[in-house]
């Protein structure tokens, strides 16, 4: 074992968790707060009591296993999803204004022979829930031309978009989401299937639209490491319940030992976290992913 899991140990790492979790609700201008959420799918409770608040411009890192409830949340501050308990407020409504909340959504597959261009796609961001019914003059395409040039994508805005590269396509949907100019961005997993370098340049850029226009982002990853330079908070979720912090604060032996109720050990090599977990005889480097098959709890 890497750490003996006595229950003073426990209760003092515990302790340390919720700590963490209550020194990020000091902030009353927050953008978004998360009080005490609670989401139960298919009869499970997949969400055990999350509370998060950003301010405006913050980039925070939601960081969890395979199953950790990431798209959950996610979807649940989109307003998707329903909490059986607690709530979610955006500059203190209930409800988002329609374009506040840009949302990338994970894993899209998009069809090489769709016959739809790049910037038809970012347009849908703009008048998608009135497609169909909406005026797309001159004003309307040169916001679309400018939500494609702040991320690097108009030179390919009349191609095919399901021909474009991976990197190329997270571009797109990243202006899609930024085209209507909202308060956060959501995005799910869109450093997934991207090589490092052209994930490192989708974190540069969040971090300067982030920092360029004041928008806040909840970005969700698996593995912390591209994003660890960028980030001024982590979220770590595991069986749906959460630690918030820097960082520093929160990748560390001990918090992650008491969120996964597991002996954790966090190793800092070659400029990369990284993550063990179990015991020494099961031991396995899995960056920030120590129990990806683990499945929801009761
Ligand atoms: N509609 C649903 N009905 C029942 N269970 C669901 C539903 N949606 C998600 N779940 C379950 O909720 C849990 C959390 O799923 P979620 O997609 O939020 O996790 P995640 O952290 O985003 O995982 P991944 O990294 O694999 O995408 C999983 O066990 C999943 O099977």
């Amino acid at each position: 074992m890497l750490l003996k899991n006595s229950n003073a140990r426990d209760a003092s790492m515990q302790a340390t968790a919720s700590s963490l979790a209550r020194t990020s609700h000091m902030h009353e201008d927050s953008l978004l707060s998360v009080q005490d959420v609670h989401v139960e799918l298919g009869g499970n409770e997949i969400l055990k009591g999350i509370d998060l608040r950003v301010d405006p411009g913050e980039f925070l890192g939601l960081i969890g296993s395979n199953g950790a409830g990431k798209t959950t949340l996610l979807r649940t501050i989109l307003g998707d999803v329903e909490p059986s308990r607690g709530y979610v407020s955006i500059e203190g409504r209930r409800h988002a204004k329609a374009g506040m909340i840009g949302y990338v959504p994970q894993k899209i597959q998009l069809d090489p022979d769709l016959p739809i261009r790049a910037k038809d796609l970012v347009a849908l961001g703009l008048d998608g829930q009135r497609f169909g019914i909406g005026m797309r003059g001159a004003r309307f395409w040169n916001q679309v031309e400018h939500a494609m040039t702040g991320v690097g994508a108009w030179q390919f805005a009349d191609r095919p978009v399901g021909r474009l590269s991976g990197g190329q396509q997270q571009r797109v949907l990243i202006a899609a989401a930024l085209v209507a100019s909202p308060k956060l961005m959501l995005l799910d997993e869109p450093l997934a299937n991207l090589d490092p370098a052209n994930a490192d340049d989708i974190v540069k850029l969040l971090n300067d639209i982030r920092k360029n226009e004041g928008i806040s982002i909840i970005l969700s990853a698996h593995d912390i490491n591209p994003l660890i330079d960028s980030l001024d908070k982590v979220v770590y979720l595991a069986s749906g319940n959460a630690v918030v912090g820097t960082t520093d604060e929160v990748i560390t032996t001990e918090v992650l030992s008491a969120l996964y109720r597991h002996p954790i050990e966090v190793l800092h090599a070659g400029g990369r976290v990284m993550v063990m977990a179990g015991e020494t005889s099961h031991a396995h480097v899995n960056d920030v992913d120590p129990f990806a098959a683990k499945p929801v709890e009761d």
